[in-house]
């Protein structure tokens, strides 16, 4: 292995590195951006902000090294580096997947997945992957189990030819493992994706990055990777993060040159594969020195397998963390942006869905993100404008951080108002009323249950005791849900069997007997279509359907002054299943045994072999809604995904955020 390693000293580089002198800071907050053991003077109006910073005696100007500096995008740059095993340290929603699709563009290279959660690495390594994903099942399934060998007729591609041509087994790529160290050791790139959330206590509580888990994966390879073994930052981490990262690897490993990139991920969840498929951007940011450009180049290299090399952008590495905030940023932006004018639409009288539509047909302003609703949720949006907020106020922008500051407490003000209309509708009580609540991700397609809206909007229900809420959501779990729910147990007792709130797997019945029905994910099984405005066959208890699962059938017995029992719609025959594969590289899944027949989680899991992304589709009868939820038959709409007419058609009051009621 070692023969293969980068073999770049601090010899190579040591005219040219950019290194700064280090202050032993921990984190990069903890100093100005000009500061590392120099210091900087604003310079006087018109001057050259560049010409103005200070520059170390015997370090080149960045001109008279650009000349020899290697072009980045120059494939004989990347041979200067030679990447045979990639380490990807995190296998969650980035590490999983961003893994899986170098590594099924790269079958030359080994990519292993290391996590320290060796539930999450044996769900990687099974046919229930730990994440949903659409098309990522596929992807996984044949970088890590690699691919059949095929005979491929000439006549598919050269008419009238009869020959056949072998096309060669391809071998797995892919790898999980929980042996962080051993694979560090092996490996001639690390690519860490480990979480980083918001400091939840000390300094910066609430906004700054917790570091603690990105520190502690770059100690780990500060320790055991090879000289030469380039870091990449895939995490979204504070500006400057680069330089901790030099300083971790110099205080473990003095004069030995570990070139760092930082490489931000843009990828949605729901839409990951997708994403990574086909980026509108892969951003490389890297240092002006040889040894920066080099890895630059070897890492634009990998993308380039599949990514056209015009959308790779090799940026400075300062510009391309602090863009991955401010892109998350201002999305986020928009969407407060529009839940500003939703507030002003229901006291007006004016349609926020008709105001979106017609500002984004400005192409200066574009139709995305424009979705008014409950606000911004996940695991992302929140923690990175708190640490851009954060940010700024470290550098002594007040302003700044005060600007970005608004933009979450917009998305706070939308959640607590949609709340506090649902108790007010009620009359200001929710005691002896059940709430329904359906959808709890933070979006449509994820089973992703962390910061998800619906917690908040839960806390302000909760306040007012009522007799019980019921979640349903398609996709993520009854445990995730109830482990996101526990942060609420100090103040309320929640799903303890005494507790108000309980999760469900049949939306149906969630709705059974409910005083109000509030829909807080944009899952298109919500939405209104014809066929759910006519109601399903309804049957008397004792003709009851006939069906062979328990799921195929609802019989609600409810406090109803009758009893009804209700068929759900017949499941739409099973669609192709989608794959992000071309069709040649379908054929060459290997074909996987069945589960056992007591395996549990084919009990529960959505994810996994056979799983069709569109089961999670079958549509809601709202027809069949209608008739067992209580007068006046209450929908709040946080999502803006119901069809206003249909519903008041189906004897539904409906409330919209952004919209005036209609009834
Ligand atoms: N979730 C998303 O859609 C996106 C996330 N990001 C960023 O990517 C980073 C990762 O996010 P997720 O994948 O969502 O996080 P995650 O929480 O799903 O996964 C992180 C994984 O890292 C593991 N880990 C932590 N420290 C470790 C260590 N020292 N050694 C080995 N494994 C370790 C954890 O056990 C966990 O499985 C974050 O910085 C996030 O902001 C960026 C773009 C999209
Ligand atoms: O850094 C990250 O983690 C990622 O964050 C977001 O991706 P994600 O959070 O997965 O999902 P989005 O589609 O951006 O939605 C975020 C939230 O905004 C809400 N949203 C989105 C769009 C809209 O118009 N209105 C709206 O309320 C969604 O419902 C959801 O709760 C970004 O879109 C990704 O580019 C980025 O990589």
């Amino acid at each position: 292995m070692m023969e293969h390693a980068p073999s770049l000293t601090r010899s190579d580089d040591s005219a040219r590195e950019s290194d700064s002198n280090s202050t032993g800071a921990h984190t990069p907050f903890d100093r100005s951006p000009f500061a590392y053991g120099q210091t900087y003077t604003i310079p006087p109006p018109g001057m050259d902000i560049i010409a103005a910073l200070p520059q170390r005696v015997g370090t080149p100007q960045p001109s008279q090294f650009r000349a020899v500096l290697p072009d980045i995008m120059d494939p004989e740059t990347a041979a200067n580096v030679h990447i045979r095993t990639v380490c990807c340290i995190g296998a969650g929603y980035v590490g999983g997947p961003t893994a899986a699709v170098i590594a099924l563009h790269n079958p030359h290279i080994r990519v292993i997945v290391v996590d320290r959660d060796q539930k999450r690495i044996d769900a990687w390594r099974g046919r229930h992957l730990p994440i949903h994903e659409p098309g990522l099942e596929d992807v996984v399934r044949l970088a890590r189990d690699g691919g059949a060998e095929w005979y491929r007729s000439k006549s598919e591609n050269e008419p009238g030819s009869t020959s056949d041509e072998v096309e060669a087994a391809r071998q797995p790529n892919l790898f999980f493992s929980t042996a962080c160290v051993e694979t560090i050791k092996e490996a001639d790139m690390c690519l860490i994706s480990v979480n980083t959330p918001t400091k939840k206590r000390g300094v910066g509580a609430g906004r700054a990055t917790d570091m603690a888990a990105f520190e502690g994966a770059c100690r780990d390879v500060a320790m055991n990777a090879k000289p030469g073994c380039v870091l990449v930052e895939k995490s979204t981490v504070p500006c400057k993060t680069g330089q901790l990262m030099k300083d971790i690897m110099e205080a473990h490993r003095p004069g030995v040159v570990f070139p760092v990139l930082s490489n931000p991920e843009f990828l949605s969840e729901g839409t990951a594969v997708r994403d990574l498929m086909q980026p509108d951007r892969v951003v490389i940011g890297c240092e002006s020195t040889i040894s920066g450009h080099r890895a630059a180049a070897a890492l634009a290299n990998l993308y380039a397998a599949w990514v056209p090399r015009e959308r790779i952008a090799p940026i400075n590495i300062w510009s391309s963390e602090l863009c991955k905030l401010a892109a998350n940023a201002m999305l986020a932006q928009r969407i407060s942006s529009i839940n500003s004018i939703s507030a002003i639409c229901e006291r007006t009288g004016a349609d926020v869905g008709e105001i979106a539509k017609s500002v984004g047909m400005d192409p200066r302003i574009g139709p995305q993100f424009l979705k008014a609703g409950l606000g911004f949720g996940g695991s992302c949006f929140r923690k990175d404008i708190a640490s851009l907020t954060y940010l700024s106020e470290s550098l002594g922008l007040p302003e700044v951080a005060a600007y970005w500051q608004q933009v979450l407490t917009m998305n706070d003000f939308q959640r607590d108002r949609f709340a506090r209309n649902v108790i007010a509708t009620l009359n200001n009580s929710l005691r002896g009323k059940k709430i329904t609540i359906l959808g709890y991700a933070f979006k449509k397609n994820t089973g992703d249950a962390r910061e998800s809206p619906a917690l908040d909007v839960i806390r302000i229900l909760l306040e007012e005791g009522p007799k019980s809420i019921a979640i349903f959501d398609p996709l993520c779990s009854e445990s995730d849900i109830q482990r996101e729910l526990s942060v609420l147990e100090q103040d309320f007792a929640v799903c303890t069997p005494a507790g108000p709130v309980e999760v469900l797997s049949d939306p149906y019945a969630a709705c059974a007997d409910s005083n109000a029905i509030l829909v807080l994910t944009d899952w298109d099984m919500f939405k209104v279509t014809p066929q759910q405005t006519a109601p399903t066959k309804l049957l008397s208890p004792a003709e009851s359907y006939d069906g062979t699962t328990p799921s195929d059938i609802l019989r609600i017995t409810s406090n109803f002054d009758q009893q009804t029992s209700i068929t759900k719609p017949p499941t739409p025959p099973r669609t192709p299943k989608m794959s992000p594969l071309p069709a040649n590289l379908q054929r060459r899944l290997l074909p996987e045994p069945a589960c056992p027949p007591e395996c549990a989680e084919c009990q529960t899991s959505l994810t996994g072999h056979g799983q069709n992304d569109k089961d999670i589709l079958t549509p809601l009868v709202w027809a069949d809604i209608s008739k067992i939820i209580r007068e006046p038959r209450l929908v709040f709409d946080g999502r803006g995904v119901l069809d206003p007419r249909a519903m008041v058609g189906m004897g539904f009051r409906l409330e919209t955020l952004g919209r005036a009621s209609l009834y």
